[in-house]
């Protein structure tokens, strides 16, 4: 039986199967077959794509976004507003087949934007890249809760945060369980079968949050990749205010249009990036010397952007800018920083 069988096979399972306190040592242990399995779905096929193509895009720029949505929603428009890049957007729809990177600058800081491969529903189910188009027409709505969908079968996981579980295998000495909250999704008997399927017969497990059995078999396999995301309302050139200001009210949301080049500069504010300047003991500032820190960064954050040697030598810092009550302030390594303080490190 190949993957895919084996797949479907558990997932058909998964659905017949009632979910009751009596099915779900049953239910947990096809949850640890399938986080088995869906790995080596998405594992690099022989006939991998030639260099530049697909995704293998060097990452650079202060942060990295990836445009991901339904095709002909604009991901190609917004990119070539956004950047000098020349983004196919042509007047013909389906064009972005490979990842296309662009470049782009704001109030110091350097964004790179990838308008990835459209998504195809079911490709994590192994349906192939550019052969299937998803021929519906939906609201944004339902695209929204689609996208999540195959995202999450993908193992990413959006404005999620990591489980709080401590998970350490051991050489001998069997599983101790503890927990420091009650949990109504887990129990020990339900872990140890999970650990029991992975081989693994000695570990220490520490629940530290109410989680479930997926969260703690992605502990163990650590396949999930937790992604802040923004969801983007284009084209609202084409709908009601009625629609628009539903959307806009919806939290994580931003909407848009590039056609009317409405709001475009939200995901800036949204990546909130905030600059710093550093100066040298003795020197004039130099207004080039910028580093670009998410904002709220402490100056420990700064230090670190320095060298990483920084902190350990560190024995304040000289601060001029808004994140201080006067001008020219020492501070130490916990210090907020704020747009675009200046900074003067003082080693010990
Ligand atoms: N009315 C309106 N049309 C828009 C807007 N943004 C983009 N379009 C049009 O929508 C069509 C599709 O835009 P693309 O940028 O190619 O869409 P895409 O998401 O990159 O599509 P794929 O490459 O197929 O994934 C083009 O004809 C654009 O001109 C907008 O804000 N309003």
């Amino acid at each position: 039986m190949g993957i895919l069988e084996k797949i479907s096979e558990i997932e058909k399972e998964i659905a017949q199967t009632q979910k009751n306190k009596a099915t779900e040592y049953h239910l947990g242990l096809l949850k640890a077959k399938l986080a088995k399995y869906r790995p080596q779905l998405l594992e690099p096929s022989k006939s991998a794509p030639s260099k530049g193509e697909g995704f293998d895009v060097m990452k650079s720029g202060n942060a990295c976004v990836a445009l991901i949505g339904y095709p002909s929603v604009g991901k190609s428009t917004f990119l070539s507003l956004m950047t000098p890049t020349a983004s196919d957007a042509a007047s013909y729809e389906f064009t972005a087949l490979t990842c296309i990177p662009g470049l782009t600058e704001y109030k110091g800081a350097n964004i790179q934007l990838l308008d990835r491969p459209r998504i195809i529903e079911g490709a994590a189910q192994g349906k192939g890249r550019g052969r299937q188009v998803i021929a519906v027409a939906c609201t944004g709505e339902v695209q929204r809760s689609l996208l999540e969908k195959e995202l999450e079968s993908m193992d990413i996981r959006l404005d999620k945060h990591k489980p709080n579980i401590y998970f350490r295998p051991k050489k001998g000495g069997g599983i101790s369980f503890n927990s420091t909250v009650t949990l109504t999704q887990c129990s020990e008997k339900l872990v140890q079968l999970i650990l029991h399927e992975y081989k693994i017969f000695s570990a220490e497990v520490l629940f530290r949050e109410d989680c479930s059995p997926d969260e703690f078999i992605n502990v163990i396999v650590g396949n999930w990749v937790y992604v802040p995301c923004l969801y983007v309302y284009n084209k609202i050139d084409q709908i009601s205010m009625e629609e628009v200001d539903c959307l806009a009210r919806k939290p994580n949301s931003v909407v848009i249009s590039c056609g009317m080049k409405l709001n475009l500069e939200m995901l800036w504010e949204y990546l909130a990036l905030t600059c710093i300047y550093t100066k040298k003991r003795g020197q004039r500032l130099d207004f080039t010397e910028t580093i670009i820190l998410r904002k709220g960064a402490s100056v420990e954050h700064v230090c670190h952007r320095i060298h990483w040697s920084l902190t350990s030598q560190f024995k304040y810092a000289l601060v001029w800018g808004s994140s201080t009550k006067y001008s020219l302030q020492q501070v130490g390594l916990t210090h907020t920083t704020e747009r675009e303080d200046v900074i003067q490190m003082v080693k010990k």
